[in-house]
């Protein structure tokens, strides 16, 4: 193989996120639910013989050393591959939103150059590295929605009904590690510990990875304080993302996000009059709000145009767009099963 063309790598909407410790290192310890959705980038890489790792940017210019050149370095290092390669990337998802853009590209990075360089990693032995490079990397690896605990590297897949959002990304872009060490962060104070159920009906995905911090079975319902049950259907999505009197779910870093970047509230105040609700995702400063999934064409038409009125009112730099959450993840089983 000397090329793959066209390798996607979707961003990331945290549905709820709530900070439930600290680990000694600072990282903190989250509980979330992590839904794939169809704004992406593209990438394309073709194999050099000279074992130089080199990125071209395609549409917006990344820092040097962004995330796909330390995927691949870290791929080649660790397999003592002598290939290298030429990384073109038409970079779409926001950056600095928290919706895990240089993440996903980095897990996809993974995939496309185990099978590139024809190492075939399986998947567990990827997980570790993809965890050295950003905590959202194991989602993006591990190929389907998930409730993720640890700092992201605890992975229960579960299934989710097809949801669509309204999602607003301001100008500014935001700092995740400004956000996780701002003294507003809720800590420890009204901490909702989520409890999963496996799914015990025939539809639930099986994942075959072995690592240790991986559950063999899918999720359906998820426990608060080991009392409410909620299903994870869209009556219990509804339940999770409704307003934050009713809710269950809220996103803890929003406070601290809320009062570094005005923008943020703008943001949020905007789908919460457009569309009755409203959250932020990761460390944002991207927002979303769920909306009804249009029913046929007419209606898919109205959404976007509700969002692109809105977006004509504010300045060039903000961008937004009505996204699709994705049923799985378009290179889950890139990466071999371990036997
Ligand atoms: C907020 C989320 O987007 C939720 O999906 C992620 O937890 C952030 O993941 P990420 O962008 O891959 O973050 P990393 O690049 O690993 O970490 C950036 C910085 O954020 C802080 N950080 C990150 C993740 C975490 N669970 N606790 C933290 O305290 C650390 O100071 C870290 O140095
Ligand atoms: N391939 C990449 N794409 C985007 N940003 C990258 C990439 N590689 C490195 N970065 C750097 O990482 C920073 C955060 O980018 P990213 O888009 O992943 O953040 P995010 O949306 O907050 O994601 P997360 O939810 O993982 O925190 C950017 O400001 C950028 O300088």
């Amino acid at each position: 193989m000397q090329a793959i063309y066209d390798v996607p790598a979707p961003a990331k909407l945290n549905l709820f996120l709530h900070v439930v410790g600290k680990r000694p290192d600072g990282y903190h310890l989250l509980q979330s639910i992590f839904t794939l959705i169809d704004w992406a980038d593209t990438l394309h890489f073709e194999r050099r013989s000279d074992g130089h790792l080199l990125r071209h940017d395609l549409g917006a210019s990344l820092p040097p050393d962004d995330l796909c050149l330390r995927a691949a370095r870290l791929l080649q290092a660790q397999s003592g591959c002598t290939y290298g390669v030429d990384i073109q990337i038409e970079k779409r998802i926001p950056a600095g939103a928290g919706m895990g853009g240089g993440s996903s590209d980095a897990a996809s990075t993974l995939l496309a150059l185990n099978r590139l360089w024809g190492l075939n990693w399986p998947l567990a032995t990827l997980m570790p590295l993809g965890l050295k490079l950003g905590a959202d990397v194991p989602f993006f690896l591990g190929g389907s929605h998930a409730f993720v605990e640890g700092i992201g590297e605890i992975l229960h897949p579960i299934e989710l009904p097809p949801l669509t959002f309204a999602v607003l990304k301001p100008s500014q872009s935001i700092s995740t590690q400004e956000i996780f060490s701002s003294p507003l962060l809720a800590r420890s104070k009204n901490v909702a510990i989520v409890a999963g159920f496996p799914a015990n009906n025939s539809s639930a995905e099986k994942t075959s990875e072995s690592s240790e911090n991986h559950q063999t079975v899918g999720l359906n319902h998820l426990a608060v304080n080991h009392e409410e049950l909620i299903s994870l259907d869209n009556e219990g999505i509804a339940k999770l993302l409704g307003d934050s009197t009713r809710s269950f779910g809220r996103n803890d870093l929003q406070k601290p996000a809320e009062a570094n970047c005005a923008e943020v509230v703008q943001a949020l105040h905007i789908l919460e009059s457009e569309f009755g609700n409203s959250r932020m995702t990761g460390s944002g400063s991207a927002v979303f709000a769920r909306v009804k999934t249009p029913a046929n064409e007419q209606e898919e038409n109205l959404l976007n145009q509700k969002i692109f009125s809105r977006l004509q009112g504010l300045p060039a730099d903000w961008s937004g767009r009505i996204c699709r959450s994705l049923d799985r993840h378009p290179l889950q089983g890139w990466a071999a099963d371990e036997k």
